[in-house]
This record gives structure tokens, sequence and C-alpha cells, in this order.
């Protein structure tokens, strides 16, 4: 792992994505009809023969190129790679404007992951782009079967930056209220937002990331917030902390945070870390369960900064990290929140803490802050 650095020019490229019919073409469209994301390029990856989205996303159409793999996890890999580094060069050579995002639509029955992993893992990718925010849209009449029915929507939630709930305008308030109950509990990171057809969306959506200092702050605050919605390793709200009287199973039963296997949960530092170790521990964690780490995100309270670091990852990848200029209010020490798969949050928090030389915790039960 390379220690933190900021600076960092690479064209930015945001990945849409939500199941099929969710509202992605349609969310995409309003999108880049806001000037300050006019410029942006754009890659389709579609399920099927034919693809049509690109006809409806007229305004660009020069850039767009269209992906019509069915499945994104094998050959898309290489054609996805092909796509960026042609649409790469034809912009340096001036037959296509220059532009300095990209926007990458997924097909909705894929797995985002490895379109991220792709991005960030290949040497020639990644030295020209950089991943952005992950944006999924999840539709209020269709989200909750598909959450039921298909492990590649929970993936979709759980990678997300932003969650944008779409065609609350057609549907019963209270069904959208318990969709963005779950999809909270599902990945209490990211940005929910509701956001019809008939609604103009915030360039932010796109613009502002990690990577963007200004917004460094508050993107952090809230993956801070996450804390207060997901369990701690031992299945417990934080803001239940006192019940020291429950029992591991008892707190199971309480845990929303579980989604099939899917879950989110923090694991708190109370002592500095050696950046080293944690970088060890870290590589061997992900070396052994990258598959089913789905996201990672948090501060690092490191040895020697006076200020935190900040990291995040999508399954076996971890992005560069980062600085932050101060700690947050009422923040120190170490966060990692943890959305994963099948593995059991107890022994990771163990590995964790004893990895980084930090003190068991007693009695098997997670103290809150
Ligand atoms: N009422 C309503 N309809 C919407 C909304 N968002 C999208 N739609 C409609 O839902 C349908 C599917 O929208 P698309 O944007 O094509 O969805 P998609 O996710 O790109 O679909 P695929 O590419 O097939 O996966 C279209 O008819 C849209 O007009 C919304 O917020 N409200």
């Amino acid at each position: 792992m390379t220690a933190p650095d900021d600076g960092d020019s690479r064209i930015t490229a945001n990945v849409l994505t939500g199941f099929l019919g969710a509202g992605k073409t349609s969310l995409l469209k309003r999108l880049l009809a806001l000037p300050s994301l006019s410029g942006t390029a754009v890659i389709i990856n579609e399920f099927g023969e034919v693809g049509l989205d690109h006809l409806l996303v007229e305004a660009i159409d020069d850039d767009i190129v269209l992906l019509k793999s069915g499945c994104i996890c094998c050959n898309i890999r290489t054609e996805l790679k092909d796509a960026l580094l042609s649409l790469f060069e034809r912009s340096r050579n001036g037959e296509i404007p220059r532009f300095s995002r990209i926007a990458i639509e997924t097909t909705g029955i894929a797995d985002p992951a490895p379109i991220v992993a792709t991005l960030s893992a290949d040497p020639m990718l990644r030295h020209h782009f950089r991943v952005g925010n992950i944006v999924t849209v999840v539709d209020v009449p269709n989200g909750q079967s598909n959450l039921d029915g298909f492990v590649e929507s929970q993936r979709q939630v759980a990678v997300a930056d932003r969650i944008i709930v779409s065609k609350s305008d057609i549907s019963p308030a209270e069904d959208t209220a318990r969709l963005r109950a779950r999809l909270e509990a599902l990945n209490p990171a990211a940005e929910i937002l509701e956001l019809d057809e008939t609604m103009q969306p915030d360039d932010a959506l796109f613009m502002r990331d990690i990577h963007d200092s200004s917004a460094r702050g508050a993107e952090v605050a809230r993956w801070l917030k996450a804390e207060t919605r997901a369990l701690d390793a031992h299945g417990h709200h934080h803001h239940h902390g006192h019940d020291h009287g429950h029992s591991h199973h008892q707190a199971h039963e309480h845990d929303v945070n579980r989604h099939g296997d899917i879950r989110a949960f923090v694991l708190k530092g109370d002592a500095p870390l050696s950046w080293a170790r944690f970088g060890l521990w870290l590589s061997m964690l992900l070396n052994r369960h990258g598959g089913e780490i789905l996201r990672l995100k948090g501060l690092l309270d490191i040895e020697g900064n006076d200020s935190p670091v900040v990291i995040q990852g999508v399954q076996h990848l971890i992005h560069k990290p980062m600085h932050l200029d101060r700690w947050p209010e009422g923040v120190n020490g170490t966060h990692l929140v943890v959305i994963a798969r099948g593995l059991d949050p107890v022994l990771v928090e163990r590995s964790f803490r004893a990895f980084n030389g930090l003190s068991p915790l007693s009695g098997g039960l997670a103290k809150s802050a």
C-alpha cells in the first residue's frame, strides 16, 4: 500500500448502476443536461444484442460507446478497457472533444464491482482514470423484490456512494419509506436521495466526491454517521452500546443490517495505528476475503499524523489513501465502515485489534464510545 498522496489530475469515471429498468438512463440524461456535466463522455453497457439506450441519450452521442456484451464479469473487462483507452486516445488526437469525466452505465443485472476493479486495478486505466462516485438507482416499485431475489441488486447497493430512490412519484409513501430504511441498513455510509423523473438532479451527484478536497469533510462526515446506523462487529447498534447485558444471540435478533448475508459493521480503534501494520493487516484481509468485502471506507488515526487518513476500497482494491485536514467534530480515532458478505464481523474485529496492537475487547462485547 502506498502512502497517502492527494495530487491527482486524472479523468473521473462515475459508475451508474441499478437494476433493470430502475431509471439509470433517465437519470443519466438529466445529469448530462446540466451545463457542468455537458462534456461528460459516456459508456453504456447493455444486456442483450441490441442497444437502445444510446439513442435515448442523444445529447452527447459522439462520445458514446456502447458495449453490447451480456456478461460484465468476463469479456466486458477487456471491452471496457479498450473502450476507455480508445476514448482517451481519440480525445487526445482531437477526434472527439476533450473530456474530464466519463459516466459508465452498467447493465441492470450486473455486479458493478468488477467494473470498479477493472478501473482501479488495470495499470493503464488507473494511469488515466480514477473512480469517482458510484451511483446506484433503486426504484420503489421493484426495489424490494430485486433485493430479495438478486444478489447483484444487493451488491449494487452495497458498493454505492450515492443511492437514488426513483419512482416514488408513482408509489405509496410507506413503500418509499420502507425501501429507504432497508437501503440505509444495507449501506449506511451512502447518501440516499429520492429523485423522480420530474426532478432535476444535482451535479454534485457526480462531481462532489472524496477526491474533491472541498467536499471531503462532508463526505467523511457521512461515513461517520453511518456508525450510528451500522452495527459494531458484535451486532450491536452503537447508540445501544450501554446494553452490556446482551448476548450475541440477542443482539443478532435485532440485526437490521443483515440482508441475506450482506451486512455493514464498524471497526473502531482506540489508539493510533502503525501505517505499516495496518497496511499489512488490510492486505492480508483482502487477500483472503477480498471477494466478500464489498465496500470499506473510513478514517484512520495513524501514528505521527495529527489529521486522519481517509481510506476506501471496493472488494480487493484499496484506493489511494488521502489526508483530511483535521478530525471532524467529535471524532477521534480510527473508524472503519465495512460492508461484507458472509464474513463474521467478530472475527474481523478480533484480527484487526490483535494485528494492530489494540487490546482485546473485554467480555466479547464491543464498548460504545
Ligand atoms: N414515474 C417514474 N418513471 C420513471 C422514473 N425513473 C424512470 N422512469 C421510467 O422507468 C422506465 C425505465 O427507465 P430507464 O431510465 O430506461 O431505466 P434503466 O435503468 O436505464 O433501464 P435498463 O437500461 O433497462 O436497465 C422508463 O419508462 C422511465 O421513463 C421515475 O422516477 N418516475
